[in-house]
C-alpha cells in the first residue's frame, strides 16, 4: 500500500502527491477481519518467552505493548538507557515525542510565548520596569529536564502497570521470531518494530559543527544569533522558539516558501507572518558549508538558486541548527537478514496492517515512515496490539488525521490543502478569511489570522480546514471531528459561534471566496 499516496489530512505524505479516493473505501474496511492472519505461529513451534516482543518503547511501542498486555498478551519491550540527547547507546522510555520532540519542544514554546505576552501586557496598560522581566535559561533547561525525568518514570510506571516486561538494553533481529538484547535472546510469537528515527544530516563540509533538534533542546545558553536550515516542522518551531526568546532568527530553506506540502496560501502566509514577527527568511537557498571563525563563532555559507548561483555568508551565528529531516532507525537492527523489506530511505516496508513482509515482524511509527506524529504512531500500535492479540486484524485509518505547526503564529490543518483535493474533486468552493484578532488591536502585535475552508462543491462536504494563528491546534481538533465525521458546509454554518472567539469565523464563513472549477476538457478539432 503506498501510503504516502493514499494518506490524507497532513501536508508532509498526503499533499505532496494527490491522495487518490480509494483511501475512504479502505476507512470503511477499518477493523474487520479479512484474509490477513492476525498472529503468526511458526511452523511445528510454540515455545516462546513472550507473544509479543517490541523493540523500541516510544509513543507507538510503549502503545501497542501496552494494549496487546492489557488485551491478555504477554509482552517485553527493550529500550536504550535514558538520556536527553539520543545516539546509538542512549534513548529512553518514552522515547522521542516525550524526551526530545513534542513535549520539551511545546515547553520551549511555552516559555517564548512569555516574552510575547509581556510585550503585549504594555498595550493593556501593564508597566513592566526595564529589567525587570528576564528570562533565565539555565532554570527553565533545569526545570524541562525535571520534567522529562518525571515523565521517563511515568511511562516506566505504566508499562510495570500493565504487566509488560520492559528490558534495558539495543535490541537487534536475530531471526523472524528472536531478539537479541546485549547477548541475551527472546523468542517471540510476534516482534514489533517501533525504533523510530533520528536527525539527519547534511553531508557538507562543518555539518559536525551544527546542531541538530536534540541538542537544540539541550543547549546550555539560549543563541544570540541562529541559523536554521530546513522550512519544515522544526526549522519553522525551533525559529520562533529562538526569535521569541530574543535570538536574531535566519531560516534558510531551499522552496520559495516554507512547510512543503501545506496549502499554499497557508504557506505565503504563514511566510509572512514569520517576518512580521522578526524572522529572516532565505527562500530558494541551498546550505554549502559551515566553518569556525576565530572567535568560536560560526559561519554559514549558503548558494542562491541553483549550482551557479551566487553564494551568501551568514556570519557571528552562535549554532546552526539542521532541520533536514529524519531517518528511521533501521541500521544495525538485522531487519534485512530477518527477510524485512526496507524502503529506500531506509524505511520499514508494511502492509495496510502495519505487518511486514515477514508475517511475525510488525512496525509501527516513524520507523515506517507514513506520518511521522505521535498521535499516527499510537494508532498504528493499537491496530497491531488488536491484530495481535485479539486477533482482530487491524488497520490503522489515515483520513483527516489532523496535525498543527507550533511555529509564531501556530499553524493547524486538517483534511485536504486546496492543491490536493483539486486533484481529487476537481470543483471545490473554498472559503477563506484573513484578520487582525481582537487581542492584537491593543497589543501591538502586527500579526494576522488566516483562516480557510476547502469544500467539495458537489457534495458541499468540507474536506480541508486550515488556520494560521493563536491557538490554531486547540481549535483545529474539534473541528477534525467534524471534517472527519464528513460534515457538509450548511452543517457547519447550523452551528451558533462562541462570541468573542477567532473560532468563530470557522462557522460564519458565508460567502464563497473562490470558485475552483475544473478546466473543461479541449474540444476535438
Ligand atoms: C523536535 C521534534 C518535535 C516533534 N513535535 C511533534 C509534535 O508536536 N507533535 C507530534 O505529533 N509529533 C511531533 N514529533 C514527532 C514525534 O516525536 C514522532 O512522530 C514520534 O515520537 C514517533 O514515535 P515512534 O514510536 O515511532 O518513535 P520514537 O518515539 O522515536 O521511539 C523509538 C524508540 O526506540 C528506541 N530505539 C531505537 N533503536 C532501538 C534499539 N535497537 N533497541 C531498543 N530501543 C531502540 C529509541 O531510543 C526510542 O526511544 C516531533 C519530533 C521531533 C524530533
Ligand atoms: N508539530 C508537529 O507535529 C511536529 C513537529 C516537529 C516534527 N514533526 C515531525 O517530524 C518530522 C521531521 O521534521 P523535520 O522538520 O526535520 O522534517 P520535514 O520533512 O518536515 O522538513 C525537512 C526540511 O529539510 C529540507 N531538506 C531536506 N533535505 C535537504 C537538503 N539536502 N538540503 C537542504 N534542505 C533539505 C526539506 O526541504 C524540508 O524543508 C516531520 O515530518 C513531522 O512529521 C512534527
Amino acid at each position: 500500500m503506498n501510503v504516502a499516496k493514499l494518506t490524507t489530512g497532513l501536508p508532509r505524505q498526503c499533499f505532496r502527491t494527490a491522495p487518490c479516493r480509494i483511501v475512504r473505501g479502505m476507512v470503511a474496511a477499518r477493523s474487520v477481519t479479512t484474509g490477513a492472519a492476525a498472529s503468526s505461529t511458526p511452523s511445528g513451534s510454540g515455545d516462546f518467552d513472550f507473544d509479543l516482543f517490541t523493540i523500541g518503547a516510544g509513543s507507538g511501542g510503549v502503545r501497542g505493548s501496552r494494549f496487546a498486555a492489557s488485551y491478555g498478551a504477554k509482552v517485553a519491550v527493550c529500550e536504550l538507557p535514558f538520556d536527553y540527547v539520543s545516539s546509538e547507546r542512549a534513548g529512553g522510555v518514552g522515547g522521542t515525542c516525550v524526551l526530545r520532540g513534542c513535549v520539551p519542544k511545546k515547553l520551549m514554546v511555552y516559555a517564548a510565548q512569555y516574552a510575547e505576552e509581556f510585550k503585549a501586557a504594555e498595550g493593556f496598560g501593564w508597566t513592566l520596569p526595564a529589567g525587570a522581566v528576564q528570562h533565565s535559561w539555565t532554570s527553565f533547561i533545569e526545570a524541562k529536564r525535571k520534567e522529562l525525568q518525571r515523565l521517563n518514570n511515568a511511562y516506566k510506571n505504566t508499562l510495570n502497570n500493565a504487566k509488560v516486561t520492559l528490558i534495558e538494553g539495543r535490541g537487534r533481529l536475530v531471526d523472524p521470531h528472536t531478539v537479541e538484547v546485549d547477548g541475551r535472546r527472546y523468542r517471540a510469537r510476534n516482534i514489533l518494530i517501533a525504533v523510530g528515527g533520528r536527525a539527519s544530516r547534511l553531508d557538507i563540509p562543518g555539518a559536525e559543527l551544527c546542531i541538530t533538534s536534540d541538542e537544540a533542546l539541550e543547549l546550555q545558553e539560549c543563541p544570540k544569533k541562529i541559523a536554521v536550515l530546513g522550512g519544515g516542522y522544526i526549522a519553522v518551531e525551533f525559529s520562533g522558539i529562538f526569535g521569541r526568546l530574543g535570538a536574531e532568527v535566519h531560516t534558510c530553506y531551499r522552496q520559495p516558501l516554507p512547510l512543503r506540502g501545506f496549502d499554499g496560501e497557508v504557506r505565503k502566509f504563514a511566510a509572512d507572518q514569520y517576518t512580521a514577527a522578526g524572522l529572516h527568511l532565505h527562500p530558494g537557498v541551498t546550505p554549502v558549508k559551515v566553518v569556525r571563525q576565530d572567535d568560536g563563532r560560526l559561519t554559514l555559507t549558503v548558494q542562491h538558486g541553483g549550482p551557479t548561483g551566487h553564494t551568501e555568508e551568514l556570519r557571528d551565528l552562535d549554532q546552526v541548527l539542521m532541520a533536514t529531516g529524519r531517518v528511521p532507525n533501521t541500521s544495525g537492527l538485522g531487519l534485512s537478514e530477518a527477510g524485512v523489506a526496507l524502503g529506500p530511505r531506509g524505511q520499514v516496508r508494511v502492509d495496510e496492517f502495519c505487518r511486514t513482509a515477514v508475517p511475525s515482524i510488525w512496525a509501527v511509527g516513524d520507523v515506517i515512515d507514513r506520518i511521522q506524529l505521535t498521535p499516527v504512531a499510537l494508532m498504528e500500535g493499537m491496530a497491531v496490539a488488536k491484530s495481535i492479540a485479539l486477533n482482530q486484524p487491524s488497520q490503522p485509518d489515515y483520513w483527516a488525521v489532523p496535525s498543527a505547526v507550533f511555529s509564531h503564529p501556530e499553524i493547524a490543518s486538517v483534511g485536504y490543502t486546496e492543491e490536493a483535493a483539486a486533484e481529487v474533486y476537481g470543483d471545490l468552493d473554498i472559503y477563506s478569511t484573513s484578520f487582525r484578532p481582537m487581542k492584537n488591536t491593543i497589543s501591538g502585535s502586527p500579526l494576522r489570522t488566516f483562516m480557510k475552508i476547502v469544500v467539495d462543491a458537489a457534495s458541499q462536504k468540507v474536506v480541508g480546514m486550515h488556520m494560521v494563528g493563536a491557538e490554531a491546534a486547540e481549535i483545529m481538533q474539534g473541528f477534525a471531528v467534524a471534517v472527519k465525521l464528513g460534515a457538509t458546509k450548511a452543517q457547519m454554518d447550523s452551528v451558533v459561534g462562541i462570541h468573542p472567539s477567532a473560532a468563530e469565523e470557522f462557522v460564519t464563513m458565508r460567502s464563497v471566496t473562490r470558485k475552483v472549477r475544473k478546466p473543461e476538457p479541449a474540444a476535438a478539432s
